[in-house]
């Protein structure tokens, strides 16, 4: 089977407000795929759905086969689960408790092996207190993957790590996705991180798959058109088009010359991003 995460329809309601509208997502075995939206989007309730945390309000899902509304302990040991807001172990040391939770599992990583790769070998003897929030973090990514599961749930993991943090990070999950075949799915705020790490993106704004796809896919989607400024008149214009070198060709001919003040800006992927979730919420 090559589909780890089928959605279709879904739905869910907080009370009167309608948090998801209708999501439609596919994600492949092996694939690392970000899903990306403002705060409040949704992202950690249908990741939640996904994890069999919470019950949705409609909808059909499938998790690595099954309805996790229906999911066993066996479907469970599948899964590596990495919350938000982990729950407190503050005095266990850290290689401690990762030796403690590899135990649960069959086929469990080695745990000096994955301090290593997590890199927290400088810390294996320390309290769980002591850590840094980005070792902490680190930490829980180390908890969620300790069992080898086939899919990988990370909310917003890479808050509060450092630069070199962030890049190892996104190295052990592209070699965990390569070499084990795990599928991750993980949810961010960061357009720039979901482009460097993620095999495909969906962008979630106002309960809607807003765009869906690889980063050139994205890109393409996404960005807006450029604009173009120059004088005339002593005046500035400024028009918005996605052929930014016809319209200046177009004025060129027109003032059968150089065009005066002439300037083309193409506005970044997060610019882009931003008008999105601006257009879309
Ligand atoms: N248990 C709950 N009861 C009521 N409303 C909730 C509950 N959990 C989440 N919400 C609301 O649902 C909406 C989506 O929340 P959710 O946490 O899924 O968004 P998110 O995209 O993960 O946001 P963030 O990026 O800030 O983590 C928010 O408006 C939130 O206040």
């Amino acid at each position: 089977m090559s589909t780890a995460v089928s959605v279709r329809g879904l739905r869910m309601k907080y009370g009167a407000a309608e948090v998801l509208r209708g999501v439609d997502l596919e994600i492949r075995r092996g694939e690392i795929f970000t899903l990306l939206g403002p705060n409040g989007a949704g992202k950690t309730t249908t990741i939640e759905i996904l994890e069999g945390f919470r019950r949705r309000s409609a909808g059909e899902v499938g998790v690595l086969g099954t309805d996790p509304e229906k999911g066993s302990d066996a479907w469970r040991a599948k899964l590596g689960i990495v919350l938000q807001n982990w729950r407190d172990h503050g005095r266990w040391g850290v290689r401690e408790l990762i030796g403690h939770v590899s135990e649960f599992y069959d086929d469990p990583h080695d745990p000096d092996g994955l301090l290593a790769a997590v890199g927290l070998t400088g810390q294996a003897g320390q309290r769980i207190a002591l850590l840094s929030g980005g070792q902490r973090r680190r930490l829980d990514v180390a908890l969620g993957i300790v069992g080898r599961p086939e899919l990988l749930f990370l909310d917003e993991p890479t808050t509060g790590f450092d630069p070199e943090a962030r890049h190892e990070f996104h190295q052990l999950l592209a070699r965990l996705a390569a070499e084990d075949g795990m599928t991750v799915l993980l949810t961010t705020h960061d357009l720039v991180e979901a482009e460097k790490l993620a095999h495909r993106t969906a962008i979630l704004v106002g309960g809607r798959i807003a765009v869906c796809g690889t980063p050139a896919e994205l890109a393409r989607t996404v960005q807006a058109p450029s604009q173009v400024r120059w004088v005339e008149d002593g005046r500035e214009h400024v028009q918005a088009t996605d052929d930014p070198s016809q319209l200046a060709w177009e004025l060129h001919r027109r003032f059968d010359g150089p065009v005066p003040g002439l300037e083309i800006r193409r506005p970044s992927l997060e610019e882009s991003y931003l008008g999105l979730i601006g257009r879309a919420a």
